[in-house]
Formats: C-alpha cells, structure tokens, sequence
C-alpha cells in the first residue's frame, strides 16, 4: 500500500520554464529553478514560488492534447520542446481573485518521462481521496425563473463544466412550479444516494429546500415540527447554492460574493459552514422555517407590493421599496423575547462573523460535548425559559435577522454582527418616527454608519421571540391562559397609546415568502443545517489577485 504521506518531487517543465515541483501532505509547491538560480538574493526568489493547498485542488489529469494545442499556436518553438518533453500533467485548483470571488486555474506541467508523469497524478489522487469531505453525488435542482431567469443557463455554463472536471456526479431537476423541489424532497428523492442537495435559485428557492430537507428528516425520525420545543433532526446533507435569484442574501452572507463559479469550488472542496434556522409558530401550528431575515411592517409590504411586479425582476424590490417607503405604514403590537446569554456578544458589538468565526464554534463545541447539560443550563429561570421581556409599541418595521443578511444591496446587512449559527437572531425594532429619519436608517443599510445608532431604532440578540399584533377590537393575548409560558404583559405595555390609530395588520416576509399570519412564535434552532461554505474570509492578502 502507498504511503500516505509520501512527498514528490521532480524538476518538470512549466511553459518551459524549468520548475522545482513538490508534493508535501497537505501542499503542492512550484518555482523556477534557472531564474532563481541567477538572481543572486532571496526576495526575488519568493515571489517565483508558488503554494497550493492540496484541499484546494479541483482535479488532476493528463494533459494529452496540451503538447497538440501548443504546437498549433507556436509550431516553430515550441515543437522541438514538446517533442522532448511529450508527458504532461494539468491540476486544477482554487485562485482567489479580489473581493472573495474564486476562480479555477489551471497549471501544466511537463515531463520527459511517462512514469513520472503517472507517479504525480497518481499520488496528487491519492491525497485527494483521503479528502472525505468532498461531495460525490449531488442532487441539483434549478429554478428556471429565479431572478433574471438565466438558472438553467448559469448552471450549464458556468457550473456543470466544473462540477464534470472535479468528478462529481449530478443528478438535475430542473423545476416545473413552485414548490416543486420542495415536494420531491419531501417525499420522493433518495437522500441515502446523495452527499448534498444544490439550490440554483435565490432565497426563495432556497427556502424551498430547507422545507423540502427539513421536513422530510424530521418525517423520517418522527419528530413533530408543531411542536415549538421540539428538538429538530439536524440535517445530514449539506446544501450547495448558486445564486440565480433576486437578492441571493444566504449565499452572499455565507460565501462573500455572489457568484456561481465561487460557490461551485466552495461546493466541489466539502466546505461545510453550520446555519441557524428559525421556527415560526402560530398558535403551536408550524408555518415555516427562516434563516435570513423575517420581517413585519416595511420588509413584508415590500414583499407582498413586489409579487405583483415579478416581471420585473430582481428591480421589483426598488419599485415597491420606494412605494412603501412613500406610504410610511407603521403597525402597532406587541413584542416578546427571551434575550440571548451574555457569551454570544451583542448586535452593536463590531465583531462580525467571519470564516472559523469563535462565538459560533464555542456555540457548538459546548452543544455537542455537554448535549443535555447545556441545554439545562440555557434555562436558568424557574420557569425553564428565563426571563422574557415585553415591549408594547407602534412599529414601522420588526425585524428578525438570524445572521447578516448582506447582499449586494447592503453589502454590511441588515444586522452586520449578527451570526451564522451561534443560536440567535437579533431583533431589530424600528419604531413609529419621520419619513425622513426612516430615510436616514435606511441609508445607513448601505454606508459605514450604525444603523442601530438613532432614538427609534432598537435592537436585541434574542434565543426567541413573539409577536402579536395589536387588535383594538380584541384583548390582546386573550388566550395568555392556555399558555402559562406567555410573559406578563401588563406592566410594560403602553396602554395609554391605544388612542392613536395604526392601519391594519401587516404580514411577515419570512426569507422572501409572505406568511398568513401576523401573530407568531420564533425560536431559533442552533446549526440545524449545514452549508456548501465557510463564511466570508477575512480579506486575504494581495496574492493571487489580478
Ligand atoms: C435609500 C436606500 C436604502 C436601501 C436599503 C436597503 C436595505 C436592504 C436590506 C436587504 C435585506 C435583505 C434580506 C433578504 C431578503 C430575502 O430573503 C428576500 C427574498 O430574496 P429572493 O428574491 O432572492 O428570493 N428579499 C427581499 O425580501 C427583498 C428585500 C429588498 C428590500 C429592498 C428595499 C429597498 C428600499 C428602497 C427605499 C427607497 C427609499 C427612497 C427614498 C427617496
Ligand atoms: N418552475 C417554477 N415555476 C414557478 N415558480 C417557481 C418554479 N420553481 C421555483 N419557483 C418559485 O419561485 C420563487 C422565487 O424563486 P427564487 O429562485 O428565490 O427567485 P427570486 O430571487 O427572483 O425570488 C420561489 O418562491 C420558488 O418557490
Ligand atoms: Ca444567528
């Protein structure tokens, strides 16, 4: 048997340059040897040494038709060079270019010698099988009218090509109506033959495979999700999202970027990057699952005004932006939340979470090692819940973002402290002010300045939270009896308010699907899924860039 930490290395040919190439355990090297032979100190010499870190290779192979491609386009130089040197290897791997974007590069290298050539492919394969990490089999679905409806397009030709040369096997559906993916999850799809489901879509599409996947496992272990305790099943496949939609927030808080090739390489190395996802109830009656943003008032008459104009693409979120903005609606109700422990920081903190972020390892190395223990623990109170607390009030926007949510439009997020899988979501209340402070708040979603820092603006990292909305015909809570666990509302709320009308009801955007229910129970399921992804590394330095 090889062994596995066996390390290579040949002087082989790089563009005919004559080039020192090595295999280490985790590392493959190259740099010149001529050049770095003539220069005379070492500084010059770094910069012609080249490192790859063998989990961000894609693929090796012969490179057959290089010598015929080459002799084609220089015949006269390059022939004789071919000739002796017949034998070439190509490996694929991860370039980061600027701003989180990852390209596949390839480099060839030639040789005298046909064994030589066979011993690097068959090594460099050897360390990439002890890569267990990797996908396999992947079971893609593609919305065709996401976005600007180019998901069939973008994933035939700028995804499957890659996908093909890293040896992944895909099985495609491409959907036919809504909740089609969903659907199949839920009820037909072999899970057992696939290592991760893929998402060609927005955050629409998206939310349709987290129900279809969710639903499904929680089926498969009899877990009844309209139960608002219940422990949730954490999925076993990862998912994998090539952004093709509308405002693609998960992919771009997760990923950086949104770009189809650079969530392709995220998918073919195994990255695999844990997600809060919320459960919202309504009356102990399960409506949906959520892991960007739920939002009542601005976000949810965005959403609903913004159905009607779904030809217009991803700019139907502008148009019915700036008409909601112009109705200046604000919606009276109550609010309730179990506030977050201490140890996972707070939404104003500045400690954004990036790749390997702490706070949501330490989140998880306590829930995995002490399962049981740290869940008592997260319920000091006698109760069992701790304390809630209450805020009654006029709102122009209640605001749940379980992690950043930036994208493209607001590249900081809604929340830009907020976590990935540390098992909260920070509620953002924006109360009843001005047209033009509401104007400055939203401004502030697309600058440096703190969106949180203004007199009506308040925000709260919370392990639950519910909402009622305020009915003048109705006693608020009438049902607080049946359910003991409901906080107190009478001390806080704001009663001598009731006078000054609000309009009607608002609904909620729940991950961009409207909710029929305004009155609902959250509560966030720590790291339930996993994606195709890391985080959004923290900036590299200039290597690589163009
Ligand atoms: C003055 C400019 C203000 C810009 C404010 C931008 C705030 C943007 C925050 C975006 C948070 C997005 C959270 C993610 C939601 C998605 O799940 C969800 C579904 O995505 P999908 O279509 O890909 O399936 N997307 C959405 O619900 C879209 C929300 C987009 C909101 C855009 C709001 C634009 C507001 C424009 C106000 C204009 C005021 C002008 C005054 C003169
Ligand atoms: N084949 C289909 N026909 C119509 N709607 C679909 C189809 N496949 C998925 N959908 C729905 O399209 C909606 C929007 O999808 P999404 O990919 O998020 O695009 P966008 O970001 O533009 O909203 C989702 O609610 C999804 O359920
Ligand atoms: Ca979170």
């Amino acid at each position: 048997m090889e062994n596995q930490t066996q390390i290579i290395c040949s002087e082989l040919f790089q563009k005919h340059r004559k080039v020192e190439v090595a295999l280490y355990p985790a590392l493959l090297t190259w740099k010149e040897i001529e050049k770095s032979r003539k220069r005379s100190s070492g500084a010059s010499e770094a910069e012609q040494g080249h490192d790859i870190k063998v989990c961000e290779i894609v693929a090796i192979h012969k490179a057959e038709d290089e010598a015929e491609t080459q002799t084609r386009k220089h015949p006269k130089r390059i022939k004789q060079h071919s000739q002796q040197y017949p034998y070439a290897f190509t490996v694929a791997y991860v370039r980061r270019t600027q701003q989180h974007l990852w390209r596949c590069s390839d480099v060839t290298f030639h040789c005298a010698d046909q064994q030589i050539c066979d011993q690097w492919i068959q090594v460099t394969n050897e360390q990439l099988s002890l890569l267990t990490n990797r996908p396999k089999n992947l079971l893609v679905y593609i919305n065709p009218y996401g976005g600007k409806r180019r998901g069939k397009h973008i994933y035939e030709q700028k995804v499957a090509p890659v996908f093909r040369r890293a040896g992944i096997f895909t099985d495609v559906i491409v959907t036919e109506r809504a909740n089609h993916a969903r659907d199949h999850l839920k009820t037909e799809a072999n899970l057992d033959d696939y290592d991760g489901v893929v998402c060609v879509g927005g955050d629409g599409m998206f939310s349709e495979i987290l129900h279809g996947l969710v639903t499904r496992i929680q089926a498969d272990h009899n877990v009844d999700q309209n139960q608002p305790d219940a422990e949730l099943v954490p999925c076993p496949l990862r998912i994998g999202i090539i952004p093709a939609g509308s405002t693609d927030c998960i992919c771009f808080a997760t990923v950086g970027t949104n770009d189809p090739v650079t969530s392709a390489l995220h998918i073919i190395v195994g990255d695999s990057q844990p997600m809060d996802v919320c459960s919202v109830h309504h009356n102990d009656v399960f409506l949906k699952y959520s892991v960007s943003l739920l939002g009542y008032g601005f976000y949810g008459d965005v959403l609903t005004d913004s159905e009607r104009n779904r030809w217009l693409g991803p700019a139907r979120y502008d148009l019915s932006g700036f008409k909601t903005f112009l109705c200046h609606n604000h919606y009276e109700g109550t609010v309730s939340f179990l506030p977050a422990e201490d140890n996972v920081g707070h939404p104003r903190d500045k400690l954004q979470c990036r790749s390997g972020c702490r706070i949501c390892q330490h989140k998880h190395s306590s829930k995995d090692e002490h399962n049981e223990v740290s869940e008592e623990k997260e319920k000091p109170a006698e109760d069992g819940e701790g304390d809630w607390s209450v805020i009654h009030g006029k709102f122009i926007a209640i605001n749940s973002a379980s992690m950043s949510c930036a994208c493209p439009r607001s590249p900081k997020g809604l929340s830009p402290s907020a976590h990935l899988a540390d098992g909260t979501t920070d509620l953002i209340l924006v109360r009843k002010c001005s047209r033009l402070d509401f104007f400055k708040h939203l401004l502030r979603h697309t600058n440096n300045d703190d969106q949180f820092d203004h007199w009506f603006v308040d925000v709260h990292r919370v392990r639950k939270f519910r909402f009622q909305p305020w009915h003048h015909e109705l006693v608020p809570l009438e049902d607080q009896s049946e359910h003991p666990e409901k906080p107190d509302l009478s001390p806080t709320s704001s009663l001598q308010e009731t006078c000054d009308y609000s309009t009607a009801e608002s609904s909620w955007n729940c991950d961009g699907e409207i909710l029929h229910h305004a009155a609902i129970q959250v509560s966030v399921q720590c790291g339930l899924i996993r994606l195709f992804a890391r985080g959004i590394e923290e900036q590299q330095d200039a290597e690589g860039a163009v």
